[in-house]
């Protein structure tokens, strides 16, 4: 056998069930050396069990499982899962190093520790290793952290790195860098990788091969991606409506301005029922976002708008103001991991009508909820980490479907949803827009906002704002130039 053909995994037959929820019924998965591998499949289809299984986290019922290495050591895998696992209290560089296990302990360590680092996040993000390597990683946005983790796993001299939904979070340019270090890691060393991703244009971009599970058993495996169309692979993962059109838009009425948003230098007013994107680095969007959700302190964004105040003080008052969030950051900031999954859909309206006790109704309520959004749950009353990660986000969403809004902020709203999923949502924002609320929409997937919005504010990697896109100035280089991430 070629070299640069051996299996570094190869799975057969892999089953798994939780309870009498059966996961994973027949999986097959080989991955070779050299090459850049999609995993593809609907969400909970088992994608993230079969790595679980595959890296010991949890068992499998039966099948068969062999990893080789290229060298004559054991093999080894690293996986940068879809929510972080940094340890917060050590820093950066003390996270990259810990998994270069002997060499965390002394002092003579500790440099050797941040040479370490400062080459893993130089790799793809050269500001952060000259600036982060000393931070806590608890004081870690949550792009920053993406970055920090994916820098590790590429410092691991792993087999196979394997990447779950790993550009979520990342900017244009920063994806690029990453891609080209993938690549160059793969030609140069002959490794593996495993590119988990709901974004075709990404996936085309960057594999070579694709293995699609559906209903946990594999349907196409380790086929050349050139051999499938699109509408092909969104057959085979089960999702045939996916490419259907967005209904067209209602038209806005241009008179009706429904808030300003007023920053250094420049005011943007937006009209009732508009979708208002927010394109480029997270510096920017996260202080309009702070601003809108009620966690600012300080802002040098301000808002006006009738009845309102310049900045919510709280995150109740913006609930109470009528204003919907969707965090990006759905495992701290948006799911509440203690609570059943009928509570979390719930969650805002109960704080919004100062619901103290629970109504008899709400079974009702959320399952409808559930139902709208095609919530795939075993029961509404098990905790939200029996959910896959797109519909942990779907969840999300559940808590603002049908409230009377007169703003939704969403960041990354469609982060690790997949592909048919993510027109229903596109459609749902759609919705809400058309009802007049006005819906102010953070993404990093610039595709989808200029697919989506009426008007992109697009802000450069310092977090300025550069301009406002019309609708009919849309197009890929011009908002690529206005973020500084044109390649
Ligand atoms: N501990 C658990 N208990 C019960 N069910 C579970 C558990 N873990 C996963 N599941 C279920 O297994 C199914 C497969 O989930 P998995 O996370 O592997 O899907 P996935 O393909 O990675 O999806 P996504 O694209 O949304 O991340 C889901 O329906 C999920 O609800």
């Amino acid at each position: 056998m070629a070299a640069d053909k051996l299996p570094l995994i190869s799975v057969r037959n892999l089953q798994k069930s939780f309870g009498v929820t059966k996961v994973l019924r027949g999986v097959n998965f080989t991955v070779s050396a050299g090459q850049i591998h999609a995993l593809l499949g609907g969400n909970g289809a088992g994608k993230s069990t079969m790595i679980r299984i595959i890296t010991g986290g949890i068992r499998k019922d039966d099948g068969e499982i062999s990893l080789s290495s290229q060298r004559d050591t054991e093999p080894k895998i690293a996986v940068v899962h879809q929510e972080l696992a940094l340890l917060a209290d050590l820093s950066v560089a003390e996270n990259i190093a810990i998994v270069h296990a002997a060499s965390a302990r002394s002092f003579v360590h500790a440099r050797k520790q941040a040479e370490i680092g400062y080459k893993a996040l130089s790799l793809i993000d050269p500001h952060l290793a000259n600036t982060a390597l000393h931070r806590r990683a608890a004081d870690l946005s949550m792009h920053e952290g993406q970055i920090v983790e994916i820098a590790r796993a590429l410092s691991t001299g792993a087999d196979v790195i394997m990447l779950d939904e790993p550009t979520a979070n990342l900017t244009a340019g920063e994806t690029e860098r990453l891609f080209a270090v993938l690549r160059r890691l793969v030609t140069e060393t002959n490794i593996g990788i495993v590119f988990v991703s709901h974004r075709m244009k990404e996936i085309r971009q960057l594999c070579d091969v694709c293995t699609i599970i559906r209903d946990g058993m594999t349907v196409i495996d380790a086929a050349p991606l050139e051999s499938l169309t699109d509408v092909e692979i969104v057959h085979h993962m089960g999702q045939p409506d996916a490419r259907n059109e967005i209904p067209a838009r209602r038209k806005i009425d241009h008179a009706d301005v429904g808030l300003v948003l007023k920053g250094p230098e420049c005011a943007v007013p937006v009209l009732k029922g508009q979708i208002l994107g927010l394109a480029g680095a997270p510096a920017g969007p996260s202080q309009v976002i702070a601003l809108l959700n009620g966690t600012a302190r300080s802002s040098t964004w301000v808002l006006e708008a009738e009845g309102w105040p310049e900045r919510p003080m709280s995150p109740r008052q913006a609930v109470e103001l009528g204003i919907g969030y969707v965090s990006g950051d759905r495992r701290s900031k948006g799911v509440l991991a203690q609570l059943p999954i009928i509570d979390n859909v719930l969650a805002s309206r109960r704080v919004r009508e100062g619901r103290v006790f629970v109504r008899r109704s709400e079974r009702a309520e959320c399952l409808d909820l559930v139902q709208a959004l095609k919530l795939k749950a075993g029961s509404i009353l098990d905790l939200p980490s029996t959910l896959s990660g797109g519909n942990q986000q779907k969840l999300l969403i559940a808590r603002w479907l049908g409230m009377s809004l007169r703003l939704v902020v969403f960041e990354e709203p469609t982060r690790g949803v997949d592909i048919g999923t993510k027109r229903d949502i596109y459609e749902l924002i759609r919705r809400m827009a058309d009802a007049g609320t006005i819906v102010i929409w953070w993404s990093t997937e610039n595709v989808e906002l200029l697919e989506l919005c009426d008007e992109i504010l697009a802000f450069d990697t310092d977090g300025q704002a550069k301009g406002l896109l019309q609708s009919s100035q849309f197009n890929e280089d011009a908002l690529a130039d206005l973020t500084g991430m044109a390649a």
